[in-house]
């Protein structure tokens, strides 16, 4: 018999000190906005995080962004998992993934190439050990922004993504936001992931790796026009938008708190 949401959700609630919640940002737990820097969490996004981080065994917003972002909008008992995973701020410390810590110099050429060799329009988004190309605002330049993260890679080793109406620039290092959440969730008795994009596909195949492993999963994606078919097929549920995700976690809430 097929199961309704509530259902499903059931097994997040049974034991919360065995589990783990997950969650992308941008898209899941903020609207998308023109500019990057101005996207913020929808409101009850940063108190349920919080609430869920007292009586849960791990709660961690996993996110393309830098640490140094997402500390500004989550409250510290959150672990905060920047940059695809390359970043992690643990009690108030950052933690580098140390094979990408060679690429650092080489993003900064590339965001300094990208900058100039990119037409007006584009935003070049520098994230330390990452970069994003975006053009939002300016769609007519995709296949162009494209072809220049195409060039940039290739001339410095740097890997090409695409996301939400942007490209991005990552160092080659097996770190994504699947093995992230592997690494955070694995022996939890049950653990979920939200998240609304391309790059958040890597966490719903670390929520299958962990199903084989014993542990009860849940895929969550928040639904849109830019929401990749194949996230969309491999999700348990889906939700209509960051404040609809923010509901769904608020129900995880152990009754009373
Ligand atoms: O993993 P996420 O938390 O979803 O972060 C992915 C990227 O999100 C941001 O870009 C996206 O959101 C912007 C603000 O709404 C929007 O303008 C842009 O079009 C989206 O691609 C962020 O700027 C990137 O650095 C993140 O990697």
């Amino acid at each position: 018999m097929p199961v309704g949401p509530d259902d499903a959700l059931a097994v997040l609630r049974q034991d919360p000190a065995t589990t783990g919640i997950f969650t992308d940002f941008d898209g899941t737990l903020a609207e998308i906005v023109d500019d990057p820097s101005a996207a913020t969490p929808v409101p009850g996004a940063t108190d349920v995080l919080g609430a869920l981080a007292r009586h849960h065994a791990v709660v961690a917003v996993i996110s393309g962004r830098p640490v140094s972002f997402l500390a500004r909008h989550l409250p510290s008992s959150v672990l905060a998992v920047g940059l695809y995973g390359l970043e992690v701020r643990r009690a108030g410390r950052v933690e580098v993934e140390p094979e990408a810590e060679r690429w650092r110099a080489v993003v900064d050429d590339a965001a300094r190439t990208c900058e100039a060799e990119g037409r007006a329009g584009l935003t070049v988004e520098p994230k330390g050990l990452s970069l994003t190309l975006h053009f939002r605002q300016h769609p007519e330049l995709a296949d162009e922004v494209a072809s220049l993260a195409r060039r940039v890679g290739a001339r410095t080793g740097l890997v090409v993504g695409a996301a939400r109406r942007s490209v991005e620039l990552h160092p080659p290092v097996a770190a994504d936001k699947g093995t992230a959440l592997h690494g955070l969730a694995e022996g939890l008795g049950a653990a979920c992931f939200l998240g609304d994009d391309r790059g958040d596909l890597t966490a719903f195949r670390a929520l299958d790796e962990l199903a084989a492993e014993g542990t009860r999963t849940i895929r969550v994606a928040v639904a849109s026009d830019e929401a990749p078919a194949e996230l969309l097929a491999a999700a348990d549920l889906t939700v209509a938008g960051p404040s609809a995700a923010v509901d769904l976690l608020r129900t995880l809430l152990p009754t009373g708190s």
